[in-house]
């Protein structure tokens, strides 16, 4: 038996939060056509077929064209040659239609990651991954910023508005969530911590915390009782369990048991990951605006 646990946490809508920036990013679109005739172009280059990595580029696919913008799908083989793969990034790179490149990973193991995404050209690098934007995000300059920590960040600033000062934790240092969390925090003002794998006594580290972003990749690791009282929490986490026979997806805290404890949480599903596409679409007007020397898009990116 399930039992009922008292819920008094603000369920935080990102699937809501999504559809309001893609409406945004709809009129922009018809806006720049207007304007220029230009229509925004996204590519998404899917190496293998990963079944995770797949629903994601479908229904990212099927967003861009509800948006108005252009997208080009290039589906390759599992055992891709890097050369047949890096010569792909540079006919997009070359590409005037094509303003947003997204490489998505994990690539197979036989192809360097870091190579291939260094290879896109970073004004098309329309998640953020390229040495360039993470150098500029980290000396606060101008840059594309990864569409996920974007999407926990526009969430955040919407919940509080400012974030100057709160004690903010990232349990998770990947270099597509965790650590570009960390950097856009700081560049609000939050006194921020990075937890990983290593830390000692994480349950006490997150009870500091009075914002928990957990990009973690355990399902259901962070349990109701690290949670401060009346904490905010962003479950960045996408896992696929089974639960009672069936496949469920849930994220990497507890929701029951850290709803009974937060002000505010994101569900899994329609938290985060709908924010991480609704931003991929808003990078990609904003890459095609910087392209092509038109009015950028305020309220986008940061
Ligand atoms: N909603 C969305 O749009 C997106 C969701 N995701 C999801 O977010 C999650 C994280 O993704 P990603 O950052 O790519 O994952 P990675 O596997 O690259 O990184 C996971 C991080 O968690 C840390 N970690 C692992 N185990 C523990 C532990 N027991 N205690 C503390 N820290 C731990 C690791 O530490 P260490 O470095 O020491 O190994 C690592 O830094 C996944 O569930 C993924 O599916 C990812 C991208 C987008
Ligand atoms: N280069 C690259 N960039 C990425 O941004 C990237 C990537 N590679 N690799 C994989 C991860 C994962 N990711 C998700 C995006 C949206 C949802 C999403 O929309 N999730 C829905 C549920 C979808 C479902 O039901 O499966 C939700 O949370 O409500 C999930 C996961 C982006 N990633």
């Amino acid at each position: 038996m399930d039992t009922q646990i008292a819920t008094n946490a603000q369920i935080i809508d990102g699937k809501a939060f999504a559809a309001k920036i893609r409406s945004k990013v709809a009129e922009h679109v018809s806006r720049i056509k207007a304007e220029s005739g230009i229509t925004p172009g996204l590519a998404v280059v899917l190496v293998g077929e990963d079944p995770a990595s797949q629903v994601y580029v479908r229904s990212k696919g099927k967003q861009t064209v509800e948006v108005g913008m252009a997208s080009f799908e290039h589906k390759l083989d599992a055992n891709t040659s890097e050369k047949d793969l890096l010569a792909l990034v540079d006919k997009l790179n070359k590409d005037p239609s094509v303003h947003g490149i997204l490489v998505q990973l994990p690539l197979p193991d036989h192809l360097n990651s870091d190579l291939v995404i260094n290879s896109i050209d970073p004004a098309k690098d329309v998640d953020g991954f390229h040495i360039s934007n993470v150098g500029l995000l980290a000396t606060g300059q101008k840059a594309m910023v990864p569409c996920t920590p974007l999407g926990c960040l526009l969430l955040l600033r919407d919940l509080h508005g400012s974030l100057s000062g709160k004690n903010a934790v990232v349990i998770g240092r990947s270099n597509i969530v965790g650590k570009p969390m960390a950097q856009l925090l700081l560049g609000d003002s939050c006194t921020v911590t990075i937890a990983h794998s290593r830390t000692k006594d994480l349950p006490e580290v997150v009870r500091r915390a009075e914002i928990v972003v957990a990009a973690v990749g355990r399902p259901e690791m962070v349990k109701g009782d690290w949670i401060a009282p009346g904490a905010t929490v962003i479950d960045v986490g996408i896992n696929r369990i089974e639960r009672d026979g069936k496949q469920v997806l849930v994220g990497d805290v507890d929701f029951d048991g850290a709803a009974a404890q937060a002000g505010a949480i994101t569900p899994v599903p329609g938290g985060v990951g709908p924010m991480t596409i609704a931003c991929l679409l808003a990078n990609t007007v904003t890459a095609c605006c910087r392209a092509n020397g038109l009015a950028e898009p305020e309220g986008l990116t940061i």
